[in-house]
């Protein structure tokens, strides 16, 4: 076995898969432009399912001590994920609020981090949506979080029922956003409020 293999990461492996695909679809493999495909497939699958091997903990490990224990959202975080179903991506934004607890906040880009861990995996988007609330809550003791996701299926444009444009939206309350009114609240200063 590899090293690669050891980490949870068999380049060699995809390399041969992907060569096996291109042979299976009535291609060349040894032709020019696709000798070198394999290894870069392998490339791109190295860091499209890179959260496979990180972990939330990790991310939101560093916390700093400020007075704040109001709404804080960072809204419009691009995302780029992959269809676990027909392993196509699925891209848009999320947007996260959470209400600090105990004063203590985490980094704003360790937000953004949060979604690449759940997000480089095969996923779908009903459970990414969860994961990244569930992080915040389980690593940051928060005392209420939402999250909202908008994106676009390829698996739905550019192929089967092929209606591009159509927006799938997901959303995870957690704690004391859930009770109707923060949560109205929290929800119009996601989707625009402030806008
Ligand atoms: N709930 C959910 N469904 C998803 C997600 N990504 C893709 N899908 C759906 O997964 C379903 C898979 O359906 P199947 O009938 O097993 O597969 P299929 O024959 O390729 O389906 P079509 O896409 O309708 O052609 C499709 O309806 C996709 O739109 C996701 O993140 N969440
Ligand atoms: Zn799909």
């Amino acid at each position: 076995m590899s090293e690669s293999a050891v980490s949870g990461f068999d380049q060699a492996r995809i390399e041969a898969a992907v060569r096996e695909i291109l042979a299976a679809i009535g291609e060349d493999p040894d032709r020019d432009g696709l000798i070198e495909t394999p290894a870069r497939v392998a490339r791109a699958y190295a860091e499209a399912f890179a959260g496979l091997h990180q972990h939330a903990g990790d991310v939101l490990a560093k916390k700093f001590e400020v007075d704040h224990d109001e709404l804080v959202i960072v809204r419009d975080i691009a995302l780029y994920s992959t269809c676990e179903h027909h392993l196509l991506p699925f891209h848009g934004v999320a947007h996260i609020g959470y209400l600090p607890s105990g004063g203590q906040v985490t980094g704003l880009s360790k937000l953004a981090r949060l979604v690449d861990v759940y997000a480089r995996r095969p996923q779908v988007q009903e459970r990414l949506t969860s994961q990244i609330a569930d992080a915040l809550v389980e690593h940051l003791s928060v005392m209420g979080c939402i999250v909202v996701v908008e994106a676009e299926h390829l698996c739905m444009s550019m192929r089967g029922v092929r209606k591009p444009g159509a927006q799938t939206i997901t959303s995870a309350v957690r704690g004391s956003l859930r009770h109707p009114a923060t949560r109205a609240e929290a929800m119009s200063l996601l989707l625009g409020g402030a806008r």
